[in-house]
């Protein structure tokens, strides 16, 4: 590989709920969602796909915390305690998309470009939905005004759900990560491995059944995932789920009283494999604590903040 004009990075996938950042990793990725199946996601980010094409490798990742829902600006020392924490968040990555709906910015876009900023990330903007603005020429106007005094690297309208204005898009993202060789392998990237979901539908019960209490770091790891012949269903998939939490308190939580929680995790979480797998499922979980993540996090929950 010739890793003089072959580039690769990280690049951060920011935007408000429901802007079609899903959308987006979806088109940039292709069609069969590559996904690295077989590293435990021990880092901050959850890693939400990986395009690789002529010339350069994007690994598109979620750093949460970065959008604060509400919008709201919150006080300078506030403010200080959230930025040590989104740097954190942003740490190994090289570049923003922040994705925003044509014809929409408000105080909470503005927050986070100013946060991905403060960072001192190169932020391209992704203005989405375009093809729901019938008029284009109302987009002139919206473009001048969040641009102005804001130093974007570059702006990109498009339509994520059309896949229209999105080589344009790569090639500025391309452009600012560094020149290396591509950061995974062809042999790490697989198609979405039933291991790699078996995790998703663990993360997701956690989502549902614990909500805002669920601790901010948590991740979850898939340590053992092997596959039998079942009389029965065909086939028996035994899965172990380990729950990584930061503190004892936390894992009390995941657990619940005498258990209960995270049997229920575990039961929905079963019966969802079960379901996308047509298979008979017999998952474990644990719940384990790895201490020491970071001071900034403490800090937060000092405030009322990161869990
Ligand atoms: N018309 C139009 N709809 C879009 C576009 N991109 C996404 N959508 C739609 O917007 C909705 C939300 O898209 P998602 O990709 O799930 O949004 P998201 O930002 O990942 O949402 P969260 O996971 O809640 O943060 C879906 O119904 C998409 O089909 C677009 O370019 N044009």
């Amino acid at each position: 590989m010739d890793t003089q004009t072959h580039r690769a990075g990280h690049v951060a996938v920011i935007g408000r709920p429901n802007v079609g950042k899903s959308t987006l990793v979806n088109a940039l990725v292709g069609a069969d969602l590559s996904i690295v199946s077989n590293r435990p996601q021990t880092t901050r980010h959850r890693l939400l796909g990986i395009a690789t094409v002529p010339g350069g490798q994007l690994v598109l990742v979620d750093t949460p915390g970065i959008h604060r829902e509400g919008g709201k600006r919150p006080s300078s020392a506030l403010n200080r305690v959230l930025n040590r924490a989104a740097r954190g968040a942003l740490e190994g990555v090289d570049a923003a998309a922040l994705v925003v709906e044509a014809g929409r910015w408000d105080e909470e876009d503005a927050l986070a470009f100013d946060t991905l900023r403060e960072s001192g990330l190169p932020v391209v903007l992704v203005v989405n939905q375009v093809d729901r603005i019938a008029d284009k020429a109302r987009l002139l106007p919206y473009l001048k005004q969040v641009t102005e005094g804001r130093d974007f690297a570059a702006v990109h309208p498009i339509s994520a759900l059309r896949r229209q204005g999105l080589e344009p898009l790569v090639g500025s993202l391309l452009s600012l990560l560094p020149e290396q060789a591509p950061l995974y392998g062809e042999d790490e990237i697989t198609d979405r491995s039933q291991r790699f979901l078996a995790g998703e539908l663990v993360r997701e019960q956690l989502m549902r059944q614990l909500g805002d209490e669920l601790p901010y770091a948590t991740t979850v790891e898939i340590e053992t995932f092997t596959e039998e012949p079942s009389p029965k269903a065909g086939v028996l998939y035994r899965i172990g789920a380990v729950i990584w939490v930061e503190r004892e308190g936390q894992k009390a939580i995941v657990i619940g009283k005498g258990g209960a929680r995270l049997r229920e995790i575990g039961r929905r979480a079963r019966e969802r494999m079960e379901q996308l797998f047509d298979a008979k499922v017999f998952l474990q979980t644990w719940v384990r604590v790895r201490e020491g993540w970071s001071d900034d996090e403490s800090a937060l929950r000092t405030l009322g903040y990161g869990d």
